[in-house]
């Protein structure tokens, strides 16, 4: 085992400190899952992001509570987050929501509770295999409680100790705006889609002009999916060939390019790998800076096209994608 890489943190609004970097788990399951977490724990990621949709929070759990037992880790050292499900959106359902993330996890608290998305669905039970609420007909469905009162609810859970942070995911600038105007905690987080095809410029500004980090999901543009039909999906960005001449001028992998332009716009990414390989290029994001030129080629790149724009909802009253930014 290769010794630890250090990774820089970034502080909160809350005085929190969130490491720069964090492993993404979406489309990691199982042992794989496991296995993933705690390389990646050895080799330098304090900060893992996961959420009950994954279906992982079990396995993740099971990786980091084998590293903190190893001695490799105290759970102070660790930042976790976990997301709240659409479907739990109502305000009586979001602290029950919140224990059966936590119960899976096995862990005494988390550091980060994200509301996934401003849109929720129907409640149709605790049943973890029923996470999408269709009709006969394979419509989803819907619920329209308003996501600043799944707010209200989960400032909370931060009564409880088991939570230290809070904060939202895939909002748009009004719907954070909303959020700010009748909360009584300020998020300490926007997560949304932050690659060099979708750079966030705006939402990245908005957000900091109000004490807000961005972390920023997909942050290497979900490679693994561009194999399927997509007419009107962004071009790979690790593919582009302006990201490999900057990549041979660093010394440094497309995906550690793409990476660093996010840490260098002030974001947080969160690569999910569960390759030893890709974990250890994605730490080795500290030890170089891109030039204002070649930051300014890789702002070229953008063409504000999402891999993942919840086209199922576009018909939700809080539907995401319909404001500029
Ligand atoms: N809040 C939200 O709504 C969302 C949150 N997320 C979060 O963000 C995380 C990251 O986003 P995700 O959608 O997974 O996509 P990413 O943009 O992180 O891409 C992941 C893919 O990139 C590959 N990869 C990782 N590192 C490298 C590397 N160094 N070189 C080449 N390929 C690499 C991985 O393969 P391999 O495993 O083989 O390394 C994997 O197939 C998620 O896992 C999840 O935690 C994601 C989407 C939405
Ligand atoms: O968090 C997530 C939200 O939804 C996506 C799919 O639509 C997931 O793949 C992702 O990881």
């Amino acid at each position: 085992m290769s010794a630890a890489r250090f990774v820089p943190t970034v502080k909160l609004n809350n005085g929190h400190e969130m490491p720069a970097i964090g492993l993404g788990t979406s489309m990691s399951k199982g042992d794989e899952c496991v296995e993933a977490v705690k390389a990646a724990i050895d080799e330098g990621f304090r900060h893992i992001d996961t959420a009950y949709f994954y279906r992982n929070e079990e396995a993740v759990g099971r990786a980091i509570r084998a590293k903190i037992d190893e001695g490799i880790v105290t759970r102070e050292e660790l930042f976790v987050t976990t997301k709240l499900w659409n479907s739990f959106h109502h305000p009586d359902h979001v602290q029950q929501a919140f224990e059966k993330s936590l119960e899976y996890l096995g862990l005494d608290y988390v550091d980060l509770f994200l509301m996934h998305m401003p849109f929720g669905y129907k409640f149709i039970g605790w049943d973890p295999e029923k996470r999408m609420p269709y009709d006969d007909n394979g419509k989803l469905l819907f619920s329209d409680d308003d996501y600043v009162d799944t707010w209200k609810a989960m400032e909370k859970l931060l009564d409880s100790g088991k939570v230290r942070s809070i904060g939202v995911s895939n909002f748009n600038s009004e719907q954070l705006e909303r959020i700010l105007e009748n909360c009584s905690v300020k998020p300490v987080t926007n997560q949304v889609e932050c690659n060099a095809r979708i750079n966030q410029k705006r939402l990245i500004e908005f957000c900091k002009a109000r004490d807000i980090m961005v972390t920023a999901h997909s942050p290497l543009g979900r490679p693994h999916l561009f194999e399927k039909d997509h007419v009107d999906k962004p071009k790979p960005v690790l593919d582009d060939p302006k990201v490999i001449e900057i990549g041979k001028k660093y010394g440094k992998t497309s995906a550690q390019v793409v990476l660093r332009y996010l840490v260098q716009n002030g974001v947080v990414p969160i690569p999910k790998s569960t390759s030893r390989q890709h974990l250890t290029q994605n730490l080795e994001l500290f030890d170089f800076e891109l030039s204002s030129d070649d930051l300014a080629i890789l702002d070229e790149l953008n063409t504000n096209q999402r891999m993942v724009g919840f086209n199922r909802v576009k018909g939700h009253k809080y539907y995401p994608f319909n404001t500029v930014f």
